[in-house]
């Protein structure tokens, strides 16, 4: 950590404190008798930096039992729409405007709480959100396009211009509310849904969600590393199966609700966890696209990740799996769907109506049919990797100087090891503004670009690396069946 680092990490933590007093007067605790403490946390947990997961999370300070309640946030204390717009002037005016949707005005409201700067109650709670975003609304087209493949790319691009388009409906409003520069651009918008999208949890009685002081302070774990997953199964027929319902069914997804008998957000803890550990929450079942869109981060190891590669139109006319259920799972393993709807592709018209039931079921209907499948997938795995504009290989050592980039002093450093990867690295510098023969420590902007930029080169390494285990798992059934 350099100087100016240490100084930032410093006064951040006199944020924390100031902070968590606020919230211990709001009645948020960690312990079972609140009015003892003047701080929210110290009984349960505690603010810490975790590099590898999450940066700023929170640590256990003692053992902690699955299934104990770990935080409690009283309504009073929760920021929503309704506590927001008890300022006179913003109720008259959200009132005006029927028409936007409850995201739209939570994300107006949340504007306007920022423009009143110290004089916001809920100022020392603001002054620790994060200063930009991540997410998939946040791609500028240089980070879109090296996501690479087109759907993500066409998530990326729908993010941004669904964000544009209601950014500019509640622009009238915005500026009715006399809300200034930065608050009012293109940019604090996607700042104010980015804090909101990641932070919100569920509440029953409003659509857009609540801000949670200090419960919005655990990173994510996913749902589906829970061993317990696979209670109940032992009946299905096949491995398929297990897997998809394990993913899908039996996990509880998370471990945070309202709760209004206590009038509360209740936090509990998902498992055992030791002294120091990171206590993690389950926000809920996301693909590394989905964490992307919604979080601004993924995980290297998702359980619930899914890949979707082209299909033939027919394949889809053959079932009624739905769509989103035809895909490749984290272990390179086709969903229970794909398998099922490709092997009645792959069977003759006139025995598709007699074997359907057996497809569905998930057996296998013959070798020679499970044979064509299997060399089918691995057949199309193959070609998508071939026109992919970079290998796995490529996306790594681009990712290892990408971790690099920002212990550079200046960038005529960068330019120096950027040789290696021309293409992209101009593209980088162009969408930097920044000339390879810049002098420049890199600004925040900057640093926040190269963030993004690594996001995407990480997420289109990981759909690669399924597709090559996809076809290793295909190539050991062809041989298991051929032998
Ligand atoms: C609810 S906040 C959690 C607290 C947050 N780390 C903070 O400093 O305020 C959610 C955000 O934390 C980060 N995050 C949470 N879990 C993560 C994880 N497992 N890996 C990386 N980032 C994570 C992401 O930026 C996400 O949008």
């Amino acid at each position: 950590m350099n100087h100016s680092d240490a100084r930032a990490r410093g006064q951040e933590e006199e944020e924390v404190k100031r902070f968590l007093k606020l919230a211990a007067g709001l009645g948020v605790s960690d312990s079972e008798n609140p009015e003892s403490s003047c701080s929210s946390l110290g009984h349960s947990l505690a603010v810490s930096y975790f590099p590898d997961s999450g940066g700023r999370g929170l640590a256990a300070l003692r053992p902690i039992s699955k299934g104990e309640l770990l935080l409690r946030v009283p309504k009073s204390a929760l920021i929503t729409t309704h506590s927001l717009s008890k300022d006179e002037t913003l109720s008259l005016a959200l009132k005006a405007h029927p028409s936007l949707s409850p995201a739209q005005l939570f994300t107006v409201c949340l504007l306007y709480e920022m423009s009143k700067g110290k004089a916001s109650p809920w100022h020392p709670y603001l002054l620790l959100l994060p200063r930009s975003y991540t997410t998939l609304a946040a791609f500028g087209e240089f980070e879109t396009q090296a996501l690479q493949v087109d759907y993500a790319v066409w998530a990326a691009h729908k993010a941004v211009s669904k964000a544009e388009y209601e950014w500019k409906q509640a622009s009238t409003l915005m500026k009715e509310l006399k809300l200034k520069h930065p608050l009012l651009t293109f940019r604090g918008w996607i700042w104010a849904t980015g804090t909101i999208s990641s932070r919100t949890l569920h509440i029953p009685w409003d659509e857009a969600g609540c801000l949670c002081p200090v419960g919005d302070l655990f990173n994510y774990a996913a749902p589906g590393e829970d061993v317990n997953g696979y209670e109940n199964v032992d009946n299905l027929q096949n491995d398929y199966a297990k897997d998809d319902l394990d993913t899908n069914h039996f996990q509880r997804l998370t471990d945070a609700a309202y709760e209004a008998d206590a009038a509360a957000y209740c936090f509990y803890a998902k498992q055992n966890y030791k002294m120091g550990e990171q206590v993690l929450l389950s926000y809920g079942t996301y693909t590394n696209l989905e964490l992307l869109e919604h979080y601004g981060f993924l995980l290297e190891d998702n359980p619930n990740e899914k890949v979707f590669i082209p299909l033939e139109l027919d394949i889809h006319c053959f079932s009624s799996w739905p769509k989103d259920s035809l895909y490749i799972h984290q272990n390179g393993r086709p969903s229970f769907a794909l398998t099922s709807a490709l092997r009645l592709w792959a069977t003759p018209p006139y025995q598709r109506k007699s074997i359907g039931h057996l497809a569905y079921s998930g057996s296998q209907l013959s070798q020679g049919n499970e044979i064509s499948v299997m060399k089918w997938i691995a057949k199309k795995c193959h070609a998508i990797l071939k026109d992919m504009p970079t290998s796995i290989e490529e996306d790594k050592s681009l990712l290892s100087f990408i971790e690099k980039m920002e212990d550079f002093d200046n960038l005529w450093e960068w330019g120096k090891a950027a040789s290696a990867f021309g293409g992209e690295f101009c593209k980088f510098l162009k969408a930097s503004g920044l000339k390879s023969d810049d002098e420049l420590i890199p600004s925040g902007r900057t640093k926040m670009l190269i963030d993004r930029w690594k996001l995407a080169v990480q997420w289109r390494r990981i759909y690669k690396k399924v597709l090559v285990d996809c076809i290793s798992h295909c190539t050991d059934i062809i041989n298991s069946l051929s032998g």
